[in-house]
């Protein structure tokens, strides 16, 4: 085995000293080549339409000064690590476990740190905006702006933070496209499901926008960065590129290159060494982050300062953003404003921010009534732990029973009590988000997603259709005669199929997602597949071992091989990669044969059970918890576990009646009911005497 070098201490500083310097020299490098993108017209800068638009918009920084701060300095610390490492000949576990390094590191590098822990208040009610001092003996744990978290070691290739790009028997893995081109086209006719409405995916898209934004690399002032349209050798010089090769007679890409842009690097707590993780944007509680943002001035943006409401124009749509985050198209369009950006994505998305601002506001008004010595600040407060006690309920009673079986939602404690409080928190619990999550097994609805966004009138039959990718960012459709889009387009997402679960994806966004007037556009699952890579995302076969499954050996439907998968679909995955550990987490968890009673196999359901058991457990202002200071009392706990997605349609839209589960399709066993016969949550339990 190998002998460890001993090195000086005198040594040592000068190494880390000269690492520094080059890391610093390389970054001042990279701006520089960022500048001159912008000024040779190759980099669109910030507010102009690349192609890449649509998903720079995305993928974008919410916070652009900060998120650059932040980004820069995490960009030399994961760079300085690298360079040690390779300098001492060390491991990097010995790198960080040395007291010399570990003490000039503090004086060198961490000395101006611009991420420190938080200083908390034990005392408060209410949920901080950012998500920091939920757990309080660890403050930043799932705070935005911090780092997504991994499960096990990386898989980059160098350890640090180079993409995992080659396959385990040598050579390039194959090309994202290629991969999506054979695992996941969409044959011939579309399939739907005989039991979910296309609001399953929707309201999942809006649950996961609560928890989740990766922002991806920005040049020049916020440019979009363009790797496809420099030579080879350009692009090689761009530490953010790394565009995903098209290979030759693709039925739909004649350019052999798709833009694509690495994630943003976050930085540790207390600039600490290590390699390179994405950075988190939103709180990864449930905290309804999507909803309120994720800052105090934020906050205060989308307040209207009485009241404690929320800003709604007087047709009781989401109010204008400053942001040009959207296409205007019509007379009057704006782009809306909420605390997530992606809101003008699809008008389906849209619909569920604006009911549950409008139940805030809703809720906000009664509780004036009844309290009528609180404040605009306490209103506000005690709407939103409400609303989002009620959106936390909804996600594991309502939504949770789609993606995940019965075993999974009780094996992981999943399901709320009928009634009454429930005490699960533990505060060792980690609650951040896993790669895993985020960079794969979340993304498995993107197979759920039509073709089409529809708008179905009060007779119930289909007005009109629009291709998904003529509604990317553009409010028009939700502007529509003042504002009344909305309900039908509530009405498609609750009586229409969602497609099939299953391992095809539908050409809207495999072919034409983002699609722009040149007509260039992007495949969503071969930038699923490259953004594991980059993220040094363990393959399949890790993940599989992580949930106490067993991994494959061969291409091989039975024992030793994949187990999970049917015939069929390993031979095709065989034909795509050269070995088993080189299947993308992915591709080999959304072709998984689905579990009885599930959409999804068994590695995709360990993540996600694994990540909605972390939020719930670890989340110290849960629902449920009967806790003092921050709990419900167990009468309160009861009103709120009375809501139904399908209350909050009713009671915000213009409809007279729809079935009790809105997820599901109206049928026998989910009539339709009369939206005034339906319980609903009495505020008169949070009547408090002056
Ligand atoms: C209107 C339909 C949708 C579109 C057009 C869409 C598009 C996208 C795009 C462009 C990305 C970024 C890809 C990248 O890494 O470069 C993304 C990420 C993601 N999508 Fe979707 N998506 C849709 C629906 C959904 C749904 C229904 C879910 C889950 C319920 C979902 C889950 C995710 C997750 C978890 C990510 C990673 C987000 C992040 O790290 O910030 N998406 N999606
Ligand atoms: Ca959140």
């Amino acid at each position: 085995s190998r002998e460890k070098r001993q090195i000086s201490q005198a040594v040592i500083r000068a190494y880390l000293k000269q690492a520094l310097a080059e890391a610093n020299q390389e970054l001042a490098h990279m701006k520089a080549i960022d500048k001159m993108m912008v000024d040779q017209g190759v980099d669109a800068p910030a507010g102009s339409r690349s192609y890449s638009w649509h998903l720079g918009r995305f993928l974008y920084t919410k916070d652009e000064k900060m998120v650059r701060i932040l980004s820069d300095k995490a960009w030399v610390t994961v760079r300085t690590t690298k360079k040690l490492v390779e300098r001492t000949g060390w491991t990097l576990a010995e790198v960080q476990a040395n007291p010399y390094i570990v003490n000039e590191w503090r004086l060198q590098v961490a000395a101006s740190c611009p991420f420190m822990e938080p200083k908390c208040n034990v005392y408060t009610r209410y949920r901080t905006a950012d998500g920091s001092c939920n757990n309080l003996m660890d403050p930043s744990l799932g705070a935005a702006l911090t780092r997504q978290r991994r499960m096990m070691d990386n898989a980059y290739e160098d350890g640090i933070d180079a993409p995992r790009m080659h396959s385990v028997l040598g050579g390039y893995l194959p090309s994202p496209r290629v991969i999506s081109n054979v695992m996941h086209k969409s044959d011939c006719c579309p399939q739907f499901s005989d039991r979910l409405a296309v609001a399953v995916m929707q309201f999942g898209q809006f649950i996961e926008h609560d928890v989740i934004s990766t922002p991806m690399i920005t040049g020049y002032e916020g440019a979009d960065i363009q790797c496809c349209d420099t030579p080879p050798h350009v692009t090689a010089q761009r530490a953010a590129c790394l565009p995903i090769a098209i290979p030759p007679n693709d039925e739909r890409f004649k350019i052999n290159c798709m833009n694509f842009v690495r994630a943003t690097p976050g930085l540790k707590k207390n600039c600490d060494m290590g390699i390179r993780s994405p950075l988190n944007q939103a709180s990864a509680y449930l905290d309804s982050s999507q909803i309120y943002g994720t800052d105090t001035k934020e906050q205060h943006r989308l307040r209207s300062g009485f009241g404690g409401l929320m800003n709604i124009t007087v047709l009781g749509l989401l109010p204008a953003t400053s942001n040009d985050h959207c296409i205007k198209e019509m007379n009057g369009d704006y782009c809306m404003d909420s605390g997530d950006f992606r809101v003008n994505h699809v008008p389906g998305l849209t619909v569920m921010h604006t009911i549950f601002v409008r139940e805030h506001n809703r809720l906000a008004t009664t509780l004036s009534l009844l309290n009528v010595h609180w404040d605009d600040e306490t209103i506000f407060q005690e709407t939103r732990k409400i609303i989002n006690a009620v959106q936390q309920h909804l996600v594991y009673n309502e939504l949770l029973p789609t993606i995940l079986n019965h075993e999974y939602m009780t094996r992981y404690g999943l399901y709320s009590k009928a009634q009454g409080c429930e005490d699960v928190y533990d505060m060792n619990v980690q609650t951040d988000i896993m790669m895993g999550f985020s960079g794969a097994a979340m993304r498995f609805p993107h197979t759920r997603i039509p073709n089409v966004q529809a708008m179905v009138d009060k007779q119930f039959s289909r007005r009109m259709d629009a291709h998904i990718f003529d509604t990317f960012d553009k409010p028009k459709f939700i502007l529509q005669n003042m504002g009344q889009a909305l309900n039908d387009f509530a009405r498609w997402l609750t009586t229409f199929p969602q497609m099939k679960d299953d391992r095809f994806v539908e050409s809207g966004v495999r072919d034409f997602l983002f699609m722009d007037e040149s007509g260039r556009s992007f495949d969503l699952i071969s930038l699923n597949i490259q953004r594991a890579r980059e993220q040094g995302i363990p393959p399949y076969n890790e993940w599989r071992k992580l949930c106490g499954l067993p991994p494959a050996n061969y291409f091989y439907a039975g024992h030793g091989g994949l187990v999970d998968h049917t015939p069929d679909v390993v031979h095709l995955l065989s034909t795509v990669y050269k070995h088993c550990d080189d299947i993308d987490l992915f591709t080999g968890g959304l072709t998984e044969t689905p579990l009885p009673g599930s959409p999804i196999g068994p590695v995709f359901s360990c993540i996600i059970a694994t990540q909605f058991a972390n939020l719930k457990q670890g989340d110290r202002f849960w629902y449920e918890r009967d806790a003092p200071i921050t709990g419900f009392t167990p009468a309160q706990v009861d009103q709120i576990k009375k809501t139904k997605l399908s209350l909050i349609m009713c009671k915000n839209l213009d409809f007279p009646f729809i079935q009790s589960q809105a997820l599901l399709l109206p049928s026998k066993q989910n009539p339709r009911v009369r939206c005034d016969s339906m319980p609903e949550i009495d505020l008169d339990f949070w009547k408090v005497s002056a």
